[in-house]
């Protein structure tokens, strides 16, 4: 009714009159087809991640890690992130709305997205007791990064990995949380500004609906700031572009192009691999 808060007050009037707000059962299927294409396109499930906990890597195994070249290494996470992007790009195409933008706020939004959704799933694969993360395997410490010659970086991400993984999300908060970084109108490169706002209001809602449902609206507080989550990729953006220029050959030759598209290129060239 005209008395319940307009969730969504950016909407501008021709846009409102165009679409009327969406009932609760758009609202619920939203939660569901964002829930499953989580769970369709999560890499791995946070079941067998929390099984594997007990798979720690030795100190023989860190000390091989160790005698890495830097070069080897930036290549092994250059493809683990790479891998995961694929799924995120999996995952985005899955939730209603996305596909019937056009393709240039795709990438866009995939260009801007795709790393915080990625370091908002790894608190999945974070275990908070031993401060270790899953990575090619068994669960690591930050040490085992320590040849990237980046450790700011790796105990900025560490230390974000442990405060994410207190609030403890559950796999549908996980879920529309990244659906939430992904769809941001605000983004300036944004040709159908208003399909996006529609899409970023819709899944607002079902997102407040589904805290307000499971009494969990306390962790909004928790929440990485949208602010926190851009700093930590731009470093890691600043960190790819540092080694790119001390080691151009090995980027342009052995990492993967979709990598050098959103990480080492300019911030506007377009044209991701589709
Ligand atoms: O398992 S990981 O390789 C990992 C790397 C560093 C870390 F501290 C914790 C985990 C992975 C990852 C996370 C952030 C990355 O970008 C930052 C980065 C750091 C250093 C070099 C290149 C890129 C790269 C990869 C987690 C999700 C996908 C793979």
């Amino acid at each position: 009714g005209s008395e319940q808060q307009n969730p969504c007050p950016d909407m501008n009037h021709h846009t409102f009159l165009e679409s009327a707000d969406p009932c609760m059962t758009e609202i619920e299927n939203l939660t569901q087809n964002v829930w499953k294409s989580h769970q369709e396109t999560c890499q791995f499930h946070v079941e067998d991640l929390q099984l594997l906990r007990g798979l720690i890597f030795t100190r023989e195994e860190v000390a091989i890690y160790h005698q890495k070249p830097m070069e080897e290494m930036w290549e092994r996470c250059a493809w683990r992130i790479t891998e995961a992007i694929q799924y995120v790009v999996e995952f985005a195409k899955r939730v209603d709305g996305f596909m019937t933008l056009c393709q240039n706020d795709q990438i866009v939004l995939l260009k801007a997205g795709a790393m915080e959704v990625i370091l908002v799933r790894m608190c999945r694969a974070f275990n908070c007791e031993n401060n270790t993360v899953f990575f090619e395997g068994k669960y690591a410490g930050p040490e085992i990064f320590h040849s990237l010659g980046c450790g700011d970086l790796i105990s900025s991400i560490f230390s974000f990995s442990q405060a994410l993984s207190e609030v403890q999300l559950t796999e549908q908060e996980i879920a529309l949380f990244s659906a939430l970084l992904l769809m941001n109108a605000n983004h300036p490169w944004i040709q159908e500004k208003g399909k996006v706002t529609r899409l970023q209001c819709d899944l607002t809602t079902a997102f407040k609906q589904l805290l307000k449902t499971h009494c969990r609206e306390g962790i909004l507080a928790k929440l990485p700031s949208k602010g926190r989550l851009r700093s930590l990729c731009q470093e890691h953006v600043n960190r790819v572009r540092l080694f790119r220029d001390s080691h151009p050959v090995i980027v342009h030759t052995l990492f993967p192009p979709l990598y050098q598209e959103l990480f080492s290129s300019d911030p506007d060239s377009q044209s991701i691999t589709q």
